[in-house]
Parts: C-alpha cells; sequence; structure tokens
C-alpha cells in the first residue's frame, strides 16, 4: 500500500512519528538513539525508520523543506499509516536576542502568511496551534529531565531568500510576534487540526537575524541533540 512519496507499508510506522526536516537528521537520530531500528522508505531519499526508544515503538522520518513537502507526508502518515502524532523536531532563524544558537524552542502557535491551509480547506487563519496534550508532555518531560525550553509563537515562512525591500523581519514580531522562523509547522498543525490528529514542534535555534550566531550544515545535521532526546523522552509518553 505504498503511497507515490512513501514506500512504507501499513503497520510500518509507530502511533508517534518525529520530523525533521533534513533526512540525515532522520538518519542521524535513528541511528544514534533508537534499538532494532529499520528503514521502512527512502522514496526521494526522504528517509523514514522505525525502532524502540526504551522499548517502545518511534518513527523518525523526513518531511523535506517547505509547507507543500511537509504538507504531503503528514497527510499521508496521518491518513495512509495510522500514525497518531507528529512532533516536528526542526532548526530555526531566531528574530530576537534572547533566542541563542541551540536554544531549544516549543511553538505554541505557528504565524504564516502562507496560502497552504486556505487552498487546503478554505481556512482563512492565519496562525495555526499545536495539539495542547503533546505540547503539555513536552513541557512535563522538559522538566523532569531539567532541560530548559523556552515556548514560544513562530514564523513559518515560505520564503527562506526574502529581499530586504521587501520589508524588515522585525515586522514579524511586532505585528504578529513570533520570535523564530522555519518553514513547515504553519501547514504541520494545519493538517492535523483537520484530521483530528496531534501536532507539534520542537525547535533548535541554528542562527540569528540580531546576533552575530550561526551554525554549520553539519551541527543542523547531528548536533542539536538536547532537542532529539526531549522529542524521544515525550514521544513515548504519548
Ligand atoms: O532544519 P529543518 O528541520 O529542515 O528546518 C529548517 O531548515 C530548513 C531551511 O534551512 C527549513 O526546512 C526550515 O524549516
Ligand atoms: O534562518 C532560518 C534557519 C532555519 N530555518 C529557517 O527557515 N530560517
Amino acid at each position: 500500500m505504498a503511497t507515490p512519496h512513501n514506500g512504507a507499508q501499513k503497520g510500518d510506522f509507530a502511533k508517534t512519528v518525529l520530523m525533521p526536516g533534513d533526512p540525515l537528521r532522520a538518519k542521524f537520530i535513528a541511528e544514534t538513539f533508537l534499538d532494532d531500528v529499520k528503514l521502512v522508505t527512502s522514496v526521494r531519499n526522504v528517509y523514514g525508520y522505525t525502532g524502540t526508544y526504551k522499548d517502545v515503538p518511534v518513527s523518525v522520518m523526513a518531511s523535506g523543506m517547505g509547507m507543500p513537502s511537509i504538507g504531503i507526508y503528514s497527510y499521508e502518515l496521518y491518513t495512509q499509516y495510522d500514525v497518531e502524532n507528529i512532533i516536528r523536531i526542526g532548526s530555526a532563524g531566531s528574530y530576537v536576542p534572547d533566542l541563542h544558537v541551540y536554544d531549544v524552542v516549543l511553538a505554541n502557535s505557528a504565524y504564516s502568511g502562507s496560502s497552504f491551509a486556505r487552498v487546503q480547506n478554505g481556512t482563512t487563519d492565519d496562525v495555526m496551534y499545536p495539539s495542547v496534550k503533546i505540547n503539555d508532555t513536552i513541557l512535563k518531560t522538559a522538566k523532569i529531565l531539567d532541560i530548559p525550553v523556552k515556548v514560544e509563537r513562530i514564523h513559518s515562512s515560505d520564503v527562506f531568500y526574502e529581499e530586504a525591500t521587501n520589508g524588515s523581519f522585525e515586522r514579524y514580531v511586532t505585528d504578529h510576534g513570533a520570535k523564530a522562523v522555519e518553514m513547515e509547522s504553519f501547514a504541520l498543525f494545519h493538517n492535523a487540526n483537520v484530521l483530528g490528529k496531534g501536532a507539534a514542534c520542537l525547535l533548535t535555534i541554528s542562527d540569528s537575524f540580531v546576533l552575530d550566531e550561526d551554525t554549520t550544515a553539519e551541527e543542523r545535521q547531528n548536533s542539536f541533540t538536547t532537542m532529539m532526546k526531549l522529542a524521544l523522552e515525550a514521544a513515548i509518553q504519548l
């Protein structure tokens, strides 16, 4: 029962899927943290794995970059593979001086100017919300593990390279309350809400729009381990 985008069979995914954008971050998480791990899909090199973490089945699958991409993968996971929860684990750029590289952010909402929700089902809302239950579980888990987490509104952008002539990024902070930018969560939260499923988004700050702070591609792939462990520990509580 593979789809055009996913080579897995029904039953190949656990009920909770961790979803980084980067397929090589998915591979790193599977190989570093999961036991009895199996590659269940590699269509288009978008890797999906299922294994166990502390004896509980967990999957990790990449979303690719941007809302059209996560829109496809998350919709198929929810509707074709009986997945109940998707926790995005991404990188993000910080818009504000109090979010530094390697800080872990939990999205309490995602603002976007994207047409994704309007095209998908006519919704005109420009803010989408994650699941209260998953966010509560992540925050409780973070407290137990003594992991600092900043809970913020994020910006889900359709454009990585925005021209400065189009206006300053600061408008996303002043007009919409968003403190960091990534490119997928608005669509993920929308799909979850439409389908009655669970979704959340943890981010690690990878660079800053206001401070001289940055991380390399290799660091974004392999070193955001605090976020990865928190997501795994929360996933096995769901
Ligand atoms: O690191 P990931 O999870 O891919 O997330 C961020 O990185 C990509 C852009 O560099 C976009 O996908 C953005 O959302
Ligand atoms: O600046 C950034 C960093 C990560 N992801 C984004 O979308 N933007």
